[in-house]
């Protein structure tokens, strides 16, 4: 899923999906299936995205103890998605015990979805942070703390905001992903994210995929949305 654009499919239903998903008529997507969607739909919703072609970033955050968290990821390895999430704040036993559970549910001759760590959400602020986590210091020595945790504990790399890509490349390693949400146009409206960036920000800063949800699957004309957004971020004029 490295250089993707992923849309964040946020719908609560089937039809929907189907719905939006057919605008794009045959070109192979990066899609995000998180919560809403899951929790209405079950995981039949997986196979239901990848037998369309296209990539699958399941997107469930799993932040529980270590055990539960292996057996879930178990059970998630077989569903076929790329990519699965974890809350870094469970910590690095809970990371290596997903690691465990991919690789122990992942069958022979297939490949090991990628596993990332979720750091500081994108619609925390430093204020909220320092406020209601009661973690002092800088967000980005925060996000960096966690990504460092993610990257001991074996995962793939990390979910952060735009703002802390470079800062993780250069201390963790070029190698390691950084997944950025929280992307807008320039101007575009903010809703409920806080570490918010453009996607010309997000190629500058050498992020290796962005998330974008409403900005595309709220527009007007979603797949002209969706093609601006990914020449920008592709670096293409249109
Ligand atoms: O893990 C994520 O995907 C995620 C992490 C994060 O820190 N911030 C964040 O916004 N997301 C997800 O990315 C998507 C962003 O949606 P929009 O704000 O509509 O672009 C949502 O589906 C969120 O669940």
């Amino acid at each position: 899923m490295k250089q993707s654009l992923i849309i964040a499919l946020d719908f609560p239903d089937l039809l929907q999906t189907e719905t939006f998903l057919k605008q794009f008529h045959s070109e192979k997507l990066a899609v995000k299936v998180g919560m809403e969607l899951f929790y209405q739909n079950g995981p039949s919703i997986v196979s239901f995205v990848k037998e369309q072609g296209h990539d699958v970033f399941l997107d469930l955050k799993l932040h529980d103890i270590p055990n539960t968290v292996k057996m879930a990821m178990t059970g998630l390895a077989a569903l076929g998605a790329d990519m699965v999430n974890v809350h870094a704040a469970g910590g690095q036993k809970m990371m290596e015990a997903a690691m465990e559970g991919l690789d122990k549910g992942t069958s022979a001759g297939k490949k090991r979805p990628l596993c990332i760590g979720v750091t500081q959400l994108t619609s925390t602020s430093q204020e909220q942070m320092n406020a209601e986590q009661n973690i002092a210091g800088s967000l980005e020595d925060s996000v960096l703390h966690y990504a460092n945790l993610t990257r001991q504990a074996g995962l793939d790399g990390v979910v952060c905001s735009t703002h802390e890509v470079k800062n993780i490349h250069e201390r963790i390693g070029h190698e390691f992903l950084t997944v950025t949400p929280g992307i807008r146009s320039a101007g575009g409206q903010t809703h409920d994210q806080k570490r918010i960036a453009t996607p010309e920000q997000a190629r500058d800063f050498g992020a290796d995929a962005i998330v974008v949800g409403r900005a595309i699957t709220g527009a007007a004309d979603p797949l002209r949305a969706y093609l601006d957004m990914k020449a920008a971020w592709e670096g293409i004029s249109c």
